[in-house]
């Protein structure tokens, strides 16, 4: 067993201290008038807020680098190389005008918890890697999980010259401007990592459930499954004087009764199902001219596979259905399926014993937000801790975490890798 140098407890809320410290300034790279933090990938926000975290990394003593689409790795090699490391992290993109925790806090909590650890005991058995991934989020974009998918082997690079953000952008480009180009530099890891141990991912929660039951720590079950798709309805422009309402191909009008019957059919199915539009554009959209072409998209979550795709299919029926009764047609394109996960239970048994010894209250819940944990479920054991959400809100400037519950979070996820990298379970073949 590690010894713990004297004092560690100490060390380890000055980490803890730190670590807050380190929130609030990565939350200045993409601060915005109304309070929030907008870092979409491959921005100047987002390629300050990553060359910040390898700075940080190194200065904990981690060999901390970029790879080839602009994720940040920070090692701290362990004395075992044949143990398969153990990954921890989470994403620094936001959506727009987020809030300062959603993946920030994952990936602060991750870089100090390892330079705490490195301080207080030395080098691991089992390598363990801090991780900040360049995009979870799908909010430039139209695709989530572009750094852990390119990890994980599940977003090939040839995508990137396919999708465009709405200035036509292409991902391709807009990596290359920010100074990686994965489809030629030489990869400092090879783009589907193969040998890797687990995946641990601490979060906010950024729903309700941990306050209401007033629980400090979440232990994640699952993480919802999610559809997303991108809808174009055409209709044909006209004069908004001299057409009368009854030759009208209005697409606007389509689309508003088109979301109005996702909100119905998502209420008539109930709970866990949620379908969100969260996005609508009147494409050349002018007072005086009846709406040709509108697009609009649509988020579909379920905990449930097959009901997810039922849902999906019976609303694109309705959907379609309004289009023909309209005169309108309608296109569909689907830009992210990602399937329900399960999160290992003997992993999900550590936090809990980690909970237990910290004394945090805790409980096991789903999530209803996608993380990189997802991508990484199929393929190694894999775990999220959740910290609570005032009032469960996210993906908002009013999106917030009391510090203790930041620090209780921290001291969870601390003692788990001290487990994995030190402890009982650093000889464990995972
Ligand atoms: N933690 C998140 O907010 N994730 C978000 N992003 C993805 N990819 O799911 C979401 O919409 O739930
Ligand atoms: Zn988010
Ligand atoms: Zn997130």
């Amino acid at each position: 067993m590690a010894k713990r140098v004297p004092n560690s407890l100490d060390l380890l809320s000055q980490f803890g201290e730190r670590m807050l410290a380190e929130l609030e300034e990565l939350s200045s790279y993409g601060a915005n008038a109304e309070g929030g933090v907008t870092r979409l990938l491959y921005t100047e926000p987002w390629l300050m807020a990553q060359r910040a975290i390898v700075n940080k990394m190194q200065q904990l003593g981690l060999e901390a680098g970029f790879d080839a689409v602009g994720n940040v790795f920070g090692k701290l090699p362990g004395s075992q190389p044949d143990a398969k490391p153990l990954l921890t992290g989470s994403h620094i993109d936001t959506v727009k005008t987020g809030g300062k925790y959603d993946g920030a806090y994952g990936v602060v909590a991750s870089m100090m918890a390892l330079g705490y650890l490195k301080a207080a005991y030395g080098a691991p058995k089992r390598t363990l890697e801090a991780v900040s991934f360049c995009e979870e989020e799908g909010s430039r974009f139209p695709l989530a999980y572009w750094g852990s998918g390119h990890v994980t082997g599940v977003r090939p690079l040839q995508l990137a010259a396919e999708i465009a953000d709405s200035d036509g952008v292409t991902l391709l480009e807009a990596m290359r401007e920010a100074g990686f180009d994965a489809t030629t530099a030489g990869q400092q890891y090879p783009a589907k990592r193969e040998f890797i141990g687990g995946y641990i991912e601490i979060h906010i929660e950024q729903g309700s459930i941990l306050t209401y039951k007033k629980k400090q720590i979440g232990i994640v079950t699952a993480i919802v499954g999610q559809i997303r798709l991108t809808v174009q309805v055409t209709g044909s422009s006209n004069h908004a004087g001299t057409t009368p309402m009854k030759m009208r191909k209005d697409a606007l009008a389509g689309a508003a009764e088109m979301v109005a019957i996702t909100e119905q059919m998502a209420l008539e199915a109930g709970e866990p199902l949620v379908a969100t539009v969260g996005r609508l554009e009147v494409k050349r959209g002018t007072s005086n001219v009846v709406p040709g072409e509108v697009e609009f998209t649509l988020d579909i979550r379920h905990t449930d596979e097959p009901e997810m795709r039922t849902f999906c299919v019976r609303l694109l029926t309705k959907l379609e259905e309004i289009a023909m009764r309209r005169g309108l047609t309608i296109e569909t394109v689907e830009n992210l399926h990602a399937p329900p996960v399960a999160m290992q239970e003997s992993m999900a048994n550590e936090i809990e014993a980690a909970c237990e010894a910290g004394g945090f209250l805790h409980m096991r819940l789903p999530s209803g937000a996608g993380h990189d944990a997802q991508l990484f479920g199929p393929i190694c054991p894999s775990a999220m801790i959740f910290v609570p959400s005032v009032d469960g809100i996210s993906h908002s400037p009013e999106e917030f975490t009391e510090a203790d519950d930041l620090i209780a979070g921290f001291h969870t996820l601390v003692q788990v890798l001290y487990q994995y990298g030190y402890g009982g379970k650093a000889d464990e073949i995972l």
